[in-house]
């Protein structure tokens, strides 16, 4: 039997994370200890180039189905509440709640416009030249990835199909709690991050009239929500019948006001209690701290109590992830599918599979062995002295905020081996840290001040990543006990929402758990500063590739 502090022993939560690859449950207790962990694939369709869309009833099934796995075998009546989190994909639906479709095709089971979808350049681009108040707070620049310009591409291009005949438009992690609950209250997190809400304004109907979408407003903005709650409030009266028997769990336990995937890592990862491992931010207020969410973005979360504007980084966004506290998102859009896509795009990916698959290792594992055996006495960074790698091909999100940069990498050859595959694979790796200190030193400039990074997400399960974040951004890099701390973060979500928990930030404390911490090799920064100064001479370069195009 478990016992969890004060509060009655035995007590779990499921949280629920559907990433953009796959869905995720995980059963956990009340000190944080995933007890049960489940993943299923959901379906992406990429119709056309920058389409990216995804179906709201297949990725509802495969929750369905991890959860009812996780709870197998255990007594039901422990679970005491459910949280959920998703990536910030646009779901459509009817008035009768039913899928509307995103696309030229009609297809309605394809209703979910994805997060890193681009359809929306020339809707971005007219919103950003409105110069409204409401982009202060989302960096000065809003993002094409974001809900209006989504909204905006629908209205002018699926009038008949999909506008006219919307009831409701949902961020993932807001549908997900309506499907739980029948409560089609949004959460904070959503609608101030990705929806232009101000946690103390409101909505402001200046900014969708500007836009062309005054339409919204009507209703007291029902289709895009109105009634606005801080994630892991409880929702309604907790968990329908019905969903009850979709899931697995007993009907009535508590659901929370959901987080996005990012925020949810977040809450995973940044109030752990540090004490005794000689960490810098030991004794030090938690806004030193950046938690940094590696999947197929990357996500840098930093909190701060007075606001802070940092150009080209999200936010500032109240009690958005840390109820209380101000935050700020900088990103970068494509990590984990940069690196799948430059591995997997190589002349020798089969080979690798293949003696991956023999040894029965994941390909980056293999990979990382492979360098630590071509690095020779050297350290294994010293690789790419002459391979660099510029890491937007799918636009910057941070610091630069412009969608229209391209990837580029310098120092190629005539080889194709497997030697070749591992180093542009380190490239890409480093071109990612990289990116992150770009981040960083942006939001130091603003006025954050940060000393230690907390990683979690798929990416934190590769010590190559984590190594070279640590190297390259030349701060402490802590890993939570538990690798899927995104999955903890929904689950503090149904801890508070059952109550167990007074508030957000104690169920933070108590569930979150310091696990490995790497540290940065000083003896090689000299190298790093160099090639950073090389990385930050690319963007230069393809910026005058492009003047010179451009000009006459
Ligand atoms: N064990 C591992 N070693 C190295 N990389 C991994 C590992 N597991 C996952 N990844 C990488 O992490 C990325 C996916 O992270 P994940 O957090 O699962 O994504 P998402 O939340 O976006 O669905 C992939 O690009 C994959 O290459
Ligand atoms: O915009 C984001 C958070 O605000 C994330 O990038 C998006 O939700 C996708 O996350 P992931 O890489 O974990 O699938």
């Amino acid at each position: 039997t478990m016992s969890g502090g004060d509060q009655e022993p035995g007590h779990c939560y499921v949280g629920i994370d559907v990433g953009t690859g796959s869905v995720r449950a995980a059963l956990v207790d009340q000190r944080g200890i995933v007890l049960a962990f489940a993943e299923q694939p959901i379906k992406k369709w990429e119709p056309q180039f920058n389409h990216h869309e995804q179906s709201s009833e297949d990725i509802w099934a495969a929750c369905c189905l991890v959860t009812k796995k996780v709870v197998q075998g255990i007594d039901v009546h422990r679970i005491r509440g459910l949280g959920f989190d998703a990536t910030c994909s646009l779901v459509v639906l009817d008035k009768q709640f039913h899928p509307l479709p995103v696309n030229h095709e009609g297809d309605s089971y394809r209703n979910v416009i994805m997060w890193l979808d681009h359809r929306a350049v020339s809707q971005v681009q007219r919103i950003n030249k409105t110069k409204h108040g409401v982009l202060q707070y989302v960096g000065g620049v809003m993002s094409v990835e974001m809900q209006a310009p989504k909204l905006l591409w629908l209205k002018e291009n699926l009038r008949e199909t999909c506008w006219d005949k919307a009831g409701h438009f949902f961020d993932l992690p807001d549908f997900l709690s309506w499907k739980a609950t029948g409560v089609t209250a949004r959460s904070l997190c959503s609608l101030v991050c990705k929806w232009t809400y101000s946690a103390e304004k409101g909505w402001d109907d200046s900014f969708w009239k500007m836009i062309g979408l005054d339409d919204l407003i009507g209703d007291n903005y029902s289709k895009i929500g109105n009634l606005v709650l801080p994630p892991g409030t409880s929702l309604g009266s907790g968990l329908t019948p019905e969903a009850a028997k979709e899931l697995g769990l007993p009907s009535g336990i508590a659901v929370a006001a959901s987080l996005i995937d990012a925020h949810a890592g977040g809450l995973g990862v940044i109030g752990a209690d540090v004490r005794g491992h000689g960490l810098v931010c030991e004794g030090q207020p938690v806004t030193s701290r950046l938690a940094v969410i590696c999947g197929t973005s990357s996500c840098h979360m930093g909190i701060s109590k007075d606001p802070i504007f940092v150009p080209g980084v999200w936010g500032p966004y109240f009690s958005a992830m840390v109820p209380g506290f101000w935050l700020n998102e900088g990103g970068q859009s494509v990590t984990g599918k940069l690196i799948d896509h430059m591995v997997q795009g190589h002349a020798a990916f089969p080979e690798l599979q293949a003696k991956a698959t023999a040894r029965c290792q994941s390909i980056y594992a293999y990979l990382n062995n492979h360098l630590d055996l071509i690095k020779k006495a050297q350290p294994v960074g010293f690789l790419t002295v002459d391979l660099h790698v510029w890491p937007d091909f799918h636009g910057n999100r941070s610091p630069l905020a412009d969608l229209t940069l391209k990837g580029m990498v310098t120092g190629l050859t005539l080889s194709q081996d497997l030697d070749d595959l591992a180093i542009l694979y380190l490239a890409t790796v480093q071109a990612i840290a990289f990116g992150t200190r770009s981040i960083i030193e942006a939001m130091q400039a603003a006025g954050h001040s940060l000393s230690t990074l907390f990683l979690c997400g798929g990416l934190s399960k590769n010590p190559l990543f984590v190594q070279m974040h640590a190297d390259i951004t030349g701060m402490p890099v802590v890993l939570s006990q538990e690798v899927e701390s995104v999955l903890v973060g929904a689950a503090i979500l149904g801890a508070c929402a059952s109550g167990d928990f007074t508030s957000v930030q104690e169920a933070m404390a108590r569930m979150s758990q310091v696990g490995k911490i790497v540290f940065p090799r000083q003896e090689d920064k000299k190298y790093y500063d160099k090639k950073y100064q090389v990385f930050l001479k690319m963007v230069e370069h393809q910026r005058e590739y492009s003047a010179i195009m451009n000009g006459n």
